[in-house]
């Protein structure tokens, strides 16, 4: 099957291209725009990492890899730093360009790498896990965390083009597979309801890269991600909805010293947010119950420790959504019905909880 493009609009318009076996449009993504190409990697992918060195190298650029630690691990200063000065040492300037390699962790450090060196060299992103591809890779946040909270730091720096591989996602574990559905039935309760009817009709088939839908449900959740951020780019508004369940699932991660999934994370803080909705009357019951249906069928988790509150209500504070000192939550009033719950009530926020913890 051929590949699937898809535009991201705005001020800088850019395709992410999906299809297996595409790891030839690389070069054509760069545009012949750079010189010497910075391959910024995750270090246990050298089997993906290689040929991607390889299709640059045969179409001329000098190619230079730059291997990063796994996982979150990556999204750190002091790999940040290492990464400024690789990029010196191979004098990098504004008419080079920076490849990354691997996973959202991986994507959202080169991005930010590439955002900050020289004030913004472009990036080409080359997802090679299923929350990468429909998430993480496309619509420029970029950043790293720091021990006071998640993606504290970070920029807006949209990429000069996204390639999908799907052949990449057959390596991946099996729960960090599971974790990047979580993103993708996100798109599905704020956005796109057949994305939620292809899970439920096969769970099975959902949590495997070869299933029947998987490649349906890649577009999909990128088509969604593509519309928001084409009319938001830098989140003064309609972006929020692509942050549904991320306001306690941050707080979690932080909790767990980001040792915790992403997208485990996210699918116990939506459970939240369509908690949240219901006690404020705002969300039909059965859509909460269809939250943990769809979750739980994929074995994402829909539940977190009772005892954790307190230290979860305070890190909420700093959410990047917050306005002074009144937090806002992406709600739903209705599947595809995103809508914003401003200030809620300290005793609405514990007792939504107290449904997450029991
Ligand atoms: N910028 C955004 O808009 C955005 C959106 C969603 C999530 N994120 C971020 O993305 C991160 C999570 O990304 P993730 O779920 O991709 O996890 P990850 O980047 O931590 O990758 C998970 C693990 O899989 C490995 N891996 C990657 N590709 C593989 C492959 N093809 N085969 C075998 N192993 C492979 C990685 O090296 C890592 O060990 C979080 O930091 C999250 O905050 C960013
Ligand atoms: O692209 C967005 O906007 C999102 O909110 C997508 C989220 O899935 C993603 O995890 C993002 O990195 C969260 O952003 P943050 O601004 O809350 O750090
Ligand atoms: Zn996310």
């Amino acid at each position: 099957m051929s590949e699937t493009r898809i535009e991201v609009g705005g001020a800088a318009p850019y395709e992410v291209v999906i299809g297996t076996g595409v790891l030839g449009e690389l070069p054509g993504l760069l545009g012949g725009r750079a010189r010497t190409v910075a391959v910024v990697h995750a270090e246990g992918l050298p089997e993906i990492a290689r040929p991607v060195c390889g299709a640059l190298e045969r179409a001329g650029y000098a190619v230079h890899a730059l291997p990063v630690p796994d996982g979150e691990a990556a999204k750190e200063a002091g790999v940040l730093a290492g990464l400024w000065s690789g990029f010196a040492a191979l004098g990098m300037t504004r008419t080079d360009a920076v490849v990354g390699v691997g996973g959202g962790a991986t994507t959202d450090l080169a991005g930010f790498a590439a955002a900050s060196w020289l004030r913004g060299v472009p990036v080409v992103l080359v997802p090679t896990t299923l929350l990468g591809m429909v998430d993480a890779a496309v619509g420029g946040k970029t950043g790293i965390n720091i021990p006071e909270g998640k993606n504290l730091v970070g920029a807006f720096h949209p990429p000069a083009g996204v390639l999908c591989d799907l052949a990449t996602l057959v390596t991946m574990p099996r729960e960090d597979y599971i974790s990047g559905l979580a993103e993708i039935i996100k798109a599905g309760f704020i956005a796109d309801p057949k994305i939620l009817e292809l899970i439920e009709a096969d769970p099975g088939g959902a949590a495997s890269p070869a299933g029947p839908a998987t490649r349906e449900l890649v577009e999909r959740a990128v088509q969604v991600k593509a519309d928001v951020v084409a009319a938001d780019l830098r989140e003064s508004g309609p972006r929020e909805i692509l942050n549904y369940g991320h306001t306690l699932a941050h707080a979690i991660e932080k909790a767990e010293d980001y040792r915790f999934r992403h997208g485990h994370a996210v699918a116990i803080g939506m459970v939240y947010a369509a908690e949240l909705g219901r006690l404020a009357g705002r969300l039909p019951a059965a859509v909460v119950d269809r939250h943990r249906a769809v979750l739980s069928s994929v074995g994402l988790p829909t539940s977190y420790r009772a005892d954790a509150w307190p230290g979860l209500r305070a890190t909420m504070t700093i959410d990047k959504k917050s306005r002074g000192a009144t937090l806002r939550f992406v709600v739903l009033d209705g599947v595809a019905r995103p809508g914003l719950l401003e200030g809620p009530d300290e005793k609405l926020l514990a007792a939504a909880y107290r449904e997450v913890s029991r």
